[in-house]
């Protein structure tokens, strides 16, 4: 359910097992499914079509989500069954614009497929893609008024006194005309004034602070609206920008810096490039604490969010276009709205090639930055590098340039595998010798990232056992003094 890369999430079906396998051609009910529209944990997601006498209550086409059965133990089967009945439950009783629609509930009698019997299927209107797959193709042309529909459902969700429980990218479908869905109910919960009660389940990038580590009473877990303005805000976030608001490559790491902005201990890191407005609304979204957050309901908030996004005002850096220009074919009023929004996301979104943050660190190796933070000129590798500027691997930045962060992303390791860095090159690779060495610019264990404290012009590094107390970084013994 988590994802590295913002807007992940899971939920598409690009390489994911399929929860529920169903070939083609296979009948349920009046429907024929057609072939594979998606994934998620819980279900998988069908195009298909009616078979059945033509009736003027169902589409032609539709997307059958086959609810997992859950063929292991008996209380993961009673817990799939919860989640399907919430789904059920809300679809049948809530229809909304912005609402994902249900036709009808089948279920699937097929003592030939164990698997199959007994799955709950919810026939639904069928969209042209997910948020998700959206933003793996990069900054979506209509960022802001998709965030506008989005909260839009939210409002209408929350209007008819439901919440959603998870709120992400794989959870916002889009039709062929743009206009957004809100789907995947599974954790949606009916509020009981001024909570409800849901599974103890979330996504992490999209959990507000109080959340991450909650009491589970006998009910599920209490969640209150605010929860999805949380969620609203990180999206936001990442479909404006492509990154997390919260520093850290990793969602464990993301998580854990969400616990310390909620103690105080740390700060949001909003991109430099979200215009104010956005950055005001985003920071309300994500008041660290569930008062001050319920301040900024859902019904309001998409009031401000259709009018930043209808006033298409653009983003601080203007930036001029990549690739074969289509402004010439785009001639008419409509493409040149069109473009007007296009043009407003693209000055949002990080420059391609020089992007920031920790997360384009890839996974199981050593990155430095140029900037703060994960920000500027990134070099990385999988393994030890004696010379920055002769060997290997090279970073040609480093030669002018101080590195001034680090991330050691080796998120797969259990063994105490520490980076040392050096100010010269040709590290002895010993860690007896290297403790006594002077040249010696910092340490990081496994996983850690963070801010250098010096200036320093870092010529090679190695792979260590671990890190002294005293070397760990992020802890201040990279300073100036030590130069
Ligand atoms: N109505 C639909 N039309 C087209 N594609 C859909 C539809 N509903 C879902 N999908 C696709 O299937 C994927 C999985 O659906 P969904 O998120 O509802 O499953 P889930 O198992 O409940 O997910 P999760 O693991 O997030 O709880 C979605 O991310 C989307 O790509």
């Amino acid at each position: 359910m988590t994802g590295g890369s913002a807007g992940g999430g899971g939920g598409s079906g690009g390489g994911a097992p399929f929860a529920v396998t169903v070939p083609e051609g296979y009948r349920v009910g009046d429907w024929e499914v057609l072939g594979p529209l998606g994934t998620g944990s819980f279900g998988s997601v069908y195009a298909a079509r009616h078979v059945g006498p033509e009736e003027a209550a169902l589409p032609r086409r539709a997307a059958l989500k086959f609810l997992s059965t859950g063929t292991g133990t008996p209380r993961r089967a009673a817990y799939l069954r919860e989640l399907a009945a919430r789904e059920v439950e809300l679809l049948s009783r809530l229809r909304a614009p912005r609402l994902i629609r249900m036709y009808e509930t089948l279920t699937v009698d097929d003592a030939g497929r164990p698997d199959l019997d007994g799955a709950a299927v919810l026939v639904l209107e069928e969209a042209a893609t997910s948020l998700d797959a959206l933003l793996d193709e990069g900054p979506p042309p209509d960022g802001p008024a998709l965030l506008a529909g989005i909260c839009e459902g939210l409002a209408q969700l929350h209007g008819a006194g439901w919440l959603h429980g998870d709120l992400k990218p794989a959870n916002v479908l889009l039709m062929a005309d743009r206009s957004v869905r809100l789907a995947d109910f599974t954790m949606a919960a009916e509020l009981e004034g001024t909570h409800a009660y849901a599974p103890a389940f979330s996504t992490p990038d999209y959990t507000p602070p109080e959340l991450l580590w909650p009491e589970v009473g006998e009910r599920g877990l209490q969640v209150r609206p605010s929860a999805d303005i949380w969620a609203f805000g990180v999206l936001a976030h990442v479909v404006l920008t492509g990154t997390y608001p919260l520093p850290g490559g990793t969602p464990a790491v993301r998580r854990d810096a969400a616990v310390r902005y909620a103690l105080g201990e740390e700060e949001l890191r909003l991109s430099p490039h979200l215009p104010p407005e956005w950055a005001q609304l985003v920071t309300d979204c994500l008041s660290a604490g569930h008062r001050e957050r319920a301040a900024f309901d859902a019904a309001g908030l998409a009031v401000r969010v259709r009018a930043i996004a209808d006033t298409g005002r653009p983003g601080r850096r203007a930036r001029v276009r990549r690739g074969p220009s289509r402004r010439t074919v785009w001639s008419s009023l409509a493409a040149a709205a069109v473009f007007a929004a296009a043009a407003t996301v693209y000055a949002l979104w990080p420059d391609p090639g020089v992007t920031y943050g920790y997360h384009r660190c890839p996974a199981g190796e050593v990155c430095f930055f140029s900037e703060f933070n994960g920000n500027g000129e990134m070099c990385h590798w999988a393994g030890d590098d004696e010379d920055w500027l002769t060997g290997r691997t090279r970073c040609p930045w480093s030669a002018e340039q101080p590195v001034k962060s680090v991330f050691n992303n080796n998120q797969e390791r259990t063994e105490e595998i520490a980076i040392a860095y050096w100010r010269g090159p040709r590290f002895v690779p010993d860690a007896t010798e290297l403790k006594r060495r002077t040249d010696r610019a910092g340490c990081t264990d496994v996983n850690q990232q963070g801010n250098l404290k010096g200036d320093y012009k870092i010529r090679s590094h190695s792979w260590l056992p671990g890190c002294d107390e005293d070397q760990a970084f992020p802890r201040p013994t990279v300073t100036e003094s030590n130069l």
